[in-house]
This record gives C-alpha cells, structure tokens and sequence, in this order.
C-alpha cells in the first residue's frame, strides 16, 4: 500500500505547483495558450458527470468532450454543465462504446475534430442483472473479512452477461474491448512525439484476479463478468505502460470507491437504498471506501489530472477515498498482476482487434455489392 495523497495537503499542493511550472516547460507539452482536449466516456450520468463538473471548475478553458451512446442524455449533461460554466466549451460525441462500429465511427469524428487528446477518461460502464448473494452476505458480516467486503463485494455479486450484436460477451465489449479498440483508432493523436496524451480507466476494487481467466477473457463461462473486466483493464492498462510510455501515452487506473448511482441503485430495489442510506453514512466510519457520492467518487480521476504522468506508479490503483467526517483523498494501492498474463492480454486483444476489423470490412464489401445490385 502506498501512501496517501490528501488535497489540500501541504504535499499535494507543493507538489501541484512545481508540476505545473515543470511540466509547462517540457517540450511540445500543454503552455497555457494551448486548449486541452479532454474526452470522458459515459459522461451522461455518475461518477463521469461528476467528473466533467470538477475538470471545468479546475480548468474553465478545456475543450471538453462528453462521449456518449445517448444524445439525449448527453444533451441534458452539456446543458447541466453550462449552467455553472456557462463560457465552458462542452462538445458531445456520439458513442456506442459497446459496439464496434459505433467506435469506430466515433474515432473518425475525433480524429476529424481535434489536433490532439490531453486526456481520455474511459469511465463508461456496465453492471447487468446483478444478483447479491445475500448468504455470503449475512456470513461476511459477522467475519473478520467484513471490512474487505463492504470495500470489493468480494464473492457477494454475480451478474448475468449475454452476447452483443458483434457476437462479443456485452461486459467484456462495454468495459473493456469497445475502449481497447477507441485507444488503438485513436493511438495517431494519442502518441504523438511533442506531447503525452493520458488514458485514465474507471476500474474497480470488485476486480479480482480469481474472476479472471486468459483462457476465457471475455468471461463467456463464469458468473462474474464486471469483476473479470475490470481486471482485465488493470492488466490491459499494465500493459499499454509498457508499450506505449515510449511514444507519449500514459494510463493509469483508478477505484471510485462506492458511489450511488444508476449502477449501483440497480443492485438492490430503490426502497432498499433509501432504508439504508442512513447505515451507508454509518460504515463510511469504518471503511472509507464508501465515497457514496459521484463528486466524491470522482476525486482520483480529477486527482490524476492534476498529476505529471511520469511521476505516477503503473502498478497502482489510484483509489477514491472519503473518511468518517467526508474529506475526499486519492491512495495508491498495488494491483496483483502478473506482467506474463497481461502482455498475453495484450496480444489477445490485438489478435481479436484484427479479427473484429476483417468483419467489419466484410460487412461493409458486402453491403456495398448488394446496393449495386
Ligand atoms: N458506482 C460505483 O460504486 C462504482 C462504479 N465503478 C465504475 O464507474 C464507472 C461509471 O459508473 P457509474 O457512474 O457508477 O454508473 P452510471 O450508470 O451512472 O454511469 C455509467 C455511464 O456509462 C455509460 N455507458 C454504459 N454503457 C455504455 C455504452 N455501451 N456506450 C457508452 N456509454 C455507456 C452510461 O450511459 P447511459 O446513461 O446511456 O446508460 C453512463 O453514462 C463504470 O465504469 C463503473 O463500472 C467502479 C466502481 C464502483
Ligand atoms: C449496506 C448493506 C446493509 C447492504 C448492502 C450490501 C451490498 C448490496 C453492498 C455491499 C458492498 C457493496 C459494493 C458494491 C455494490 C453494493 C454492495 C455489494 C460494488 C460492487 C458496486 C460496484 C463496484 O465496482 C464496487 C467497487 C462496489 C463494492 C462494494
């Protein structure tokens, strides 16, 4: 475990002023009269709405993209932004990051729309037909291990996936390939030689090693599809370190802790949350990963912006924390990955990568033959 990074710390803040006047000196890197492009997706709602809302009051002058699959939703966050930042530039993207098609459609738009990418927050998310576990829970809460499970629901969730529309398990597609995919479309901005560029995962502490297989990395077999793809991302973001620091891209990973939000009120039936938010407020005493609200959930992902990329640990997990009386701090915490199985990772999904491209090009042959005919 590494140490904690409290805002407002007279380390933090030391530290974020000498970053900035470091970091502005760097080579081709951000001066302030370059624009920083940010893109968040799944900025419609949560933990990345939240996110969005911090970023524009750390810096009014960004151009912010908010990459969602609904416009409409989008819509209502640009105009929710605007309210408090009303000379933000706010722009929407349409994305899909569940399907191939919709991701690469979106690359294209980018890659049309701006010079470079500062930051790219990959936050959207899902957590289909959950199941609690409601045996493991009564056992886990009169055992030692009851802290650990408020904090990852270990062995308490279960979900039910299915296969999407490109023949890819949803989870897998969602959480982690879709994004996998938008990186590798995007990679001529993104590593670029005058300037790095971020990749920022909204991973989870419900990743866990034992929910994850190589064999099976897109989880078709198991009953734990959200863990095994938020590991796959901490693995995923090991290695695109390893492979990519060198032309400018840096990715990080981070845990909001437990935030209430659509995913989460989608657990357990609302009249449940409401009983018991009042018990919530009550264990953020003992555990402080129950950040509960989407500003706070949000503290590691603004945290990071703040940071200089070659100054952070790819092996961590830069995790949202809020104590007992609500002060908001992000900690690393070391991630158990083996470097074998996520450079394996890594080939995989280039290999698939490849192998979603060759339909997609088959498709579009295909379609173009039978309107000529
Ligand atoms: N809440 C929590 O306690 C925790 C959340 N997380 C992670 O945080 C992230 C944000 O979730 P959170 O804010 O909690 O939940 P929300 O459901 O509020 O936000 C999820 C966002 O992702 C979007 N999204 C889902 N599927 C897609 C898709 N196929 N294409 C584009 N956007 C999509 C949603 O859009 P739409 O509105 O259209 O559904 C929504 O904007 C997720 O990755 C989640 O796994 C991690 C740990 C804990
Ligand atoms: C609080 C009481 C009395 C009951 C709630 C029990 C569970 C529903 C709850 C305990 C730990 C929670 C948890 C998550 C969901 C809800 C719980 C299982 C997450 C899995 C939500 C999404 C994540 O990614 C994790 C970080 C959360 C971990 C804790």
């Amino acid at each position: 475990m590494g140490g904690s990074c409290r805002p407002g710390s007279a380390d933090a803040e030391s530290f974020s002023r000498s970053f900035s006047r470091s970091f502005s000196r760097l080579p081709g890197s951000f001066s302030s009269d370059m624009q920083r492009v940010v893109i968040v997706t799944g900025a419609n709602s949560g933990i990345g709405l939240a996110l969005c809302e911090r970023l524009l009051m750390e810096d009014s002058q960004l151009r912010l993209c908010l990459a969602c699959r609904n416009m409409q939703r989008a819509e209502a966050a640009r105009s929710a932004l605007l309210t408090s930042h009303t000379n933000a530039q706010v722009d929407l993207l349409h994305l899909d990051v569940g399907s191939v098609q919709s991701v690469l459609t979106a690359a294209q738009e980018v890659k049309a729309r701006y010079s470079r990418i500062d930051f790219l927050y990959l936050n959207a998310g899902i957590m289909p037909n959950p199941q609690v576990n409601v045996k493991a829970f009564f056992k886990g809460l009169f055992s030692r291990n009851v802290i650990n499970m408020f904090a990852t629901a270990e062995g308490l969730l279960t979900q039910q996936d299915r296969i999407n529309s490109d023949g890819l398990q949803e989870v897998f597609a969602t959480n982690l390939f879709g994004h996998f995919l938008l990186i590798r479309e995007l990679e001529p901005l993104l590593c670029q030689a005058s300037q790095t560029s971020r990749v920022i995962w909204t991973s989870s502490s419900n990743a866990q090693r034992s929910a994850f297989s190589i064999e099976d990395m897109q989880h078709r077999n198991g009953t734990e599809p959200y863990s095994s793809s938020k590991y796959a991302s901490d693995m995923l973001s090991l290695a695109l370190n390893r492979h990519k620091n060198k032309q400018g891209l840096f990715s990080s990973v981070i845990c909001p802790g437990l935030v209430m939000t659509n995913l989460t009120y989608g657990i357990l039936p609302s009249f449940f949350w409401t009983l018991i938010i009042p018990i919530m407020f009550l264990i953020r005493i003992f555990t402080n990963t129950f950040t509960l609200t989407p500003y706070n959930g949000a503290e590691a992902l603004h945290w990071l912006f703040l940071q200089k990329p070659e100054s952070l640990d790819p092996r961590a997990k830069y995790h949202s924390l809020t104590s007992g009386l609500g002060k908001n701090y992000t900690q690393p915490r070391q991630m158990d990955i083996d470097d074998n199985i996520s450079e394996i990772l890594y080939s995989k999904l280039l290999q698939l990568e490849s192998t979603v491209r060759g339909k997609v090009t088959e498709t579009t042959t295909a379609d173009k033959l039978n309107s000529r005919t």
